[in-house]
C-alpha cells in the first residue's frame, strides 16, 4: 500500500474511534499547502541538471509547521505528503507546539559532490524561502541530509531575511545547533524502547536486536543499546548486512564505517543477505531506513517480539494486521522516533531565547518528554481499548482537532 494511503487509513481509523465530525476529519486530512519547485544546477563538469524539490506543509493548528528535508531518489509527492502528515501527529504526540511539514528533493546524494549538494540546497532554499520561517515552517535533517545541509539553508535564507538561526534545526553547534540533537532521534528510540520493555518487565540489557539502517538514527540507536548491554546481532545499510550472534561490537563497527564508508569487510561479524535482517531471529527489530519495508510479503516471517519504528512508516497496514495476529508488539513511528523533533524544539527554543542548554539538560528533558508521551499513549490505549499505534494516533488527532476547533473556522 502506498505511504499516503497507509497514513490516511491510520488517521481515518483514529478519527472513527474518536467520533470526529466528518467535516473536521476532511479538513485535518487535506494539507495546508503543497509546494513543488524545479531546481536546476550546474554540475561540477559544467553540464546542467534539474531536480524536483517538494515541501508539503500539512497542518499548523498547534504551531509552526515542522519536519525534515530528505534527499533520496524515491522522494515523490505522495510519500512527502504522508511524511508531512505523520509530522503533524508526531509533534502532537510529543506535545510540542508545532504542526507538521516535510520536504525533499528527488536525487541520490551519494552521486553528488559536496559542491553540487551545496548548489542544490541553495537553489531549493531560494525557491521556498518566502514560505518557510521561524514562526511558519522550520525544516530539519532527514534521510540523506545533515547539519551541513541545514547550515547552507540557514545561510541562503538569511540573505533574504537577515540572520535567522531558528529557521532550521539540526544545525551545526557553531551556528546555534543544540547539543544532543545529532543523537536525539536514536536516543529517543532508546528511551521509548526502555519505556516499552519496562512495561513488559524487561530491559535492554541482554536482549537481542536487529537494526536496519546504520545512518544517523540507526547508528546512534545501536551505539546506545550496546552501551546499555543490549546485543546488536544484525545490522544492515545500503552497502550490505552483517551478523554476529554474540553481539556486534558497535564501537568497532562505527570506526570501520567511519574509515571505509561501508559495513563491508568488517572483521567482527559475518556477511548476510540484507533482506534477512528484518526477519532475523531477535527479541527487538528496529527499522531505521526506508518506509514500507515490513509488508505482506515478509510480515509472517518476522521473528522479533517487539518492533520499534525508528524509520517513518516502516510497517504497511497489511503487515500491521499480520504482526498483531502473531502477537508482535509495535511501537509506532509517530512516538518511537519523536526524539529528533523534540530536541529540534529545544534547539528552536534555545535560538529564540539566545541561551544555550548543556547536554545533560537536553537529554534529561528528552527523557521526560518521551516518558510522558508513552504514558499518554497508554492512557488512550486503555480508554479506547486499542493497540499502541491507535493509542498514539487518537492522542495526536484529538489534540490537533481540539486546537483546530478552538481556533475556529471564520474566514
Ligand atoms: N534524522 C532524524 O532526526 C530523523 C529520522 N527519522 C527517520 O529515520 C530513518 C533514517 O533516517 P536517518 O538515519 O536520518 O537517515 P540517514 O540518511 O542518516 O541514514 C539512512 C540509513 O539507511 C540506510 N539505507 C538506505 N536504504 C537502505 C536499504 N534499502 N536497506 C538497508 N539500509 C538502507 C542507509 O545506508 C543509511 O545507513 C528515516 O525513515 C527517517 O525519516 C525519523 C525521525 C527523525
Ligand atoms: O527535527 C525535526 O524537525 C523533524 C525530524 C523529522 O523529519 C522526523 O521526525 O521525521
Amino acid at each position: 500500500m502506498n505511504a499516503l494511503a497507509a497514513t490516511n487509513r491510520n488517521f481515518r481509523h483514529a478519527a472513527r474511534i474518536l467520533g470526529l465530525d466528518s467535516k473536521l476529519e476532511k479538513s485535518l486530512l487535506i494539507p495546508f499547502r503543497e509546494i513543488k519547485v524545479e531546481c536546476t544546477i550546474p554540475k561540477d563538469d559544467g553540464s546542467l541538471v534539474s531536480y524536483i524539490g517538494f515541501r508539503v506543509q500539512h497542518d499548523n493548528a498547534r504551531g509552526p509547521m515542522k519536519g525534515g528535508i530528505r534527499y533520496h531518489p524515491e522522494v515523490e509527492p505522495d510519500e512527502v505528503n504522508a511524511l508531512a502528515q505523520l509530522m503533524t501527529w508526531k509533534t502532537a504526540v510529543a506535545d510540542i507546539p508545532y504542526g507538521g511539514a516535510k520536504g525533499g528533493i528527488g536525487c541520490n546524494p551519494r552521486d553528488l559532490s559536496q559542491s553540487e549538494l551545496e548548489r542544490l540546497t541553495r537553489v531549493f532554499t531560494q525557491k521556498i524561502h518566502d514560505l518557510i520561517g521561524t514562526h511558519t515552517d522550520v525544516p530539519a535533517p532527514d534521510m540523506g541530509t545533515n547539519a551541513q545541509t541545514m547550515a547552507w539553508i540557514l545561510d541562503e535564507y538569511s540573505k533574504f531575511h537577515g540572520h535567522s538561526p531558528a529557521v532550521v534545526t539540526g544545525k551545526p553547534i557553531d551556528l546555534g545547533g543544540s547539543l544532543g540533537r545529532e543523537a536525539a532521534t536514536g536516543r529517543g528510540v532508546v528511551f521509548a524502547t526502555e519505556a516499552l520493555l519496562a512495561e513488559h518487565g524487561k530491559s535492554i540489557k541482554g536482549m537481542t536486536f536487529a537494526i536496519q539502517g546504520f545512518g544517523n538514527v540507526g547508528a546512534w540507536a545501536a551505539k546506545l543499546i550496546h552501551e546499555r548491554g543490549g546485543k546488536v546481532i544484525a545490522v544492515s545499510d545500503i552497502t550490505g548486512a552483517i551478523r554476529n550472534m554474540n553481539g556486534i561490537n558497535i564501537e568497532e563497527l562505527l570506526k570501520h564505517k567511519e574509515s571505509t564508508g561501508s559495513l563491508k569487510n568488517f572483521e567482527g561479524a559475518d556477511k548476510m543477505d540484507p533482506n534477512e535482517v528484518l526477519v532475523h531471529e531477535c527479541d527487538v527489530l528496529i527499522p531505521c531506513a526506508l518506509g514500507g519495508v515490513l509488508n505482506r510479503d515478509n510480515a509472517a516471517d518476522v521473528k522479533a517480539k517487539f518492533i520499534i519504528e525508528a524509520a517513518n512508516h516502516p510497517t504497511d497496514p497489511e503487515a500491521d494486521e499480520i504482526l498483531s495476529k502473531k502477537g508482535v508488539v509495535i511501537l509506532p513511528d509517530i512516538y518511537a522516533n519523536a526524539g529528533g523533533v523534540t530536541v529540534s524544539y529545544f534547539e528552536w527554543v534555545q535560538n529564540i531565547q539566545g541561551f544555550m542548554w548543556d547536554e545533560d539538560k537536553v537529554n534529561n528533558e528528552l527523557q521526560r518528554y518521551m516518558t510522558r508521551a508513552f504514558h499518554n499513549i497508554k492512557g488512550m490505549c486503555q480508554t479506547h481499548d486499542c493497540n499502541l499505534r491507535m493509542g498514539a494516533f487518537t492522542l495526536a488527532v484529538n489534540r490537533v482537532a481540539r486546537a483546530t476547533l478552538l481556533r475556529g473556522w471564520e474566514a
